[in-house]
């Protein structure tokens, strides 16, 4: 949830200003390890874990846009708070300058040989940049969504925001849309990155090649060599298992609720139809995906079919029993019913169809702590790291006065 116009009236008025820094690679973990050592005095091993296994604390996760990336920056905020990790954050809102290509002076408080742990927060990706700031043996993770899927989320979301959608005309404009993309389609058009394919824009690829240009072939091997781990929101419980043994974390690390949920009677429908429609224009991301598709499969298969199966039914029974404890009702609700402004979730203009939750009543005192983190919404958490996000909230105040 952003504030991506904004980029243009208030960031891009001026010209951009791009620091240079003297390049000083940051060779190894700047982590506070007093949790860690304890760790791997083997008191804190998950079973089936190797004695030796330390968690890693340097991570990279390239947070996509409509894939479950807030549920699992959820969970990145928590493991680093855990073991006072230094994130890597934007500065005056939640990305980093989304659509510009990340570069290292839009970092919190970055200067040369500063060494950061997590870097996490939404950017278009730029590998020589990202290395730049992150620690050498970085891990670096991922996550995709079936293309079409998140198209439909994409355009409930952001539609709003490309101009180009304004002169589609009934009630279903996705399915008009997609019945003639390239009638309403502009590639030069303001945001119209949000429309086709969006996951190979946010790796900083070009989201308008042919598909038989050999850059996409090309993009696709450079993710793959940058990334260790791609999980799919289609398998999420499954690529947390995988996220648990790539970085060595504890089945606690893990716990999660859903977060940037949508209600569903404001999910449109896609007929097998309109799915291969959407496939189609989004060629690209449908490739990217397929191929990461066979690689996740390699990897829960090299995990073992069985030890996965165990976790997961271990995972969803631990989820089942913190929901049980922190969640009033056991389940998330509308804007509308959530009693805390701090648990309000952020709305796409003109919508309130994201749902949010709210805390229970007398939690135990053991939980408290860990049940709002839990709920808490990414931009009141990253308020809460610490981070000053003056443009989201005044963009959010203008719309509040305009009744968006
Ligand atoms: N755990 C889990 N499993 C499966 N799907 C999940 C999960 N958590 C969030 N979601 C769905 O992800 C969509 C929100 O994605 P993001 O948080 O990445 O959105 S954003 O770009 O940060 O705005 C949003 O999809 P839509 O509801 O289709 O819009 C969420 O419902």
């Amino acid at each position: 949830e952003q504030i991506h116009h904004l980029r243009y009236d208030v960031w891009e008025a001026a010209p951009e200003v791009q620091f240079s820094f003297p390049e000083m690679p940051v060779p190894y973990s700047c982590a506070h390890q007093p949790s860690l050592v304890h760790s791997s005095s083997g008191t804190n091993q998950s079973p089936g874990q190797k004695p030796d296994c330390i968690p890693k604390v340097d991570i990279m996760f390239m947070k996509t846009h409509k894939t479950a990336s807030s549920t699992i920056l959820n969970i990145l905020f928590r493991f680093g708070e855990k073991h006072r990790l230094k994130f890597a954050f934007p500065s005056s809102r939640n990305d980093f300058f989304y659509p510009s290509l990340f570069h290292r002076s839009q970092v919190k408080d970055y200067g040369p040989g500063m060494c950061f742990n997590i870097m996490c927060n939404h950017m278009r990706f730029n590998e020589a940049e990202v290395t730049a700031v992150l620690p050498a043996d970085t891990t670096y993770i991922t996550i995709l969504r079936d293309p079409a899927e998140l198209f439909e989320s994409s355009f409930h979301y952001f539609g709003r925001l490309v101009p180009f959608t304004w002169k589609i005309s009934g009630d279903e404009k996705m399915k008009e849309f997609l019945n003639d993309p390239e009638l309403y389609y502009d590639p030069n058009g303001f945001n119209s990155f949000y429309l086709k394919n969006l996951l190979f824009f946010d790796f900083g690829q070009d989201n308008n090649l042919p598909m038989d240009d050999p850059r996409v072939e090309e993009g696709i091997r450079a993710i793959a060599r940058r990334f260790d781990l791609v999980m799919l929101v289609e398998h999420f419980e499954e690529s947390l298992i995988l996220l648990k043994d790539a970085l060595c974390w504890d089945m606690d690390d893990l716990l999660f609720f859903k977060l940037n949920v949508r209600k569903g009677s404001t999910v449109s429908k896609l007929s097998p139809e309109l799915r291969a429609k959407a496939l189609q224009w989004n060629a690209i991301d449908w490739k990217l995906y397929q191929h990461f598709n066979a690689t996740f499969w390699r990897k829960v298969e090299a995990y073992g079919r069985e030890r996965m199966a165990k976790d997961i039914a271990e995972l969803r029974r631990r989820n089942a029993e913190m929901a049980t404890i922190c969640i009033e009702g056991g389940q998330a609700v509308d804007a509308g019913s959530i009693h805390e402004t701090s648990m309000q979730p952020w709305q796409p203009i003109g919508e309130k169809s994201i749902m949010g939750y709210n805390l229970k009543a007398n939690i135990n005192k053991a939980h408290q702590k860990l049940c709002r983190k839990m709920l808490t919404p990414e931009l009141q958490y990253l308020t809460d790291l610490g981070v000053n996000l003056w443009i989201t909230k005044l963009w959010g105040q203008v719309r509040e006065i305009l009744d968006w």
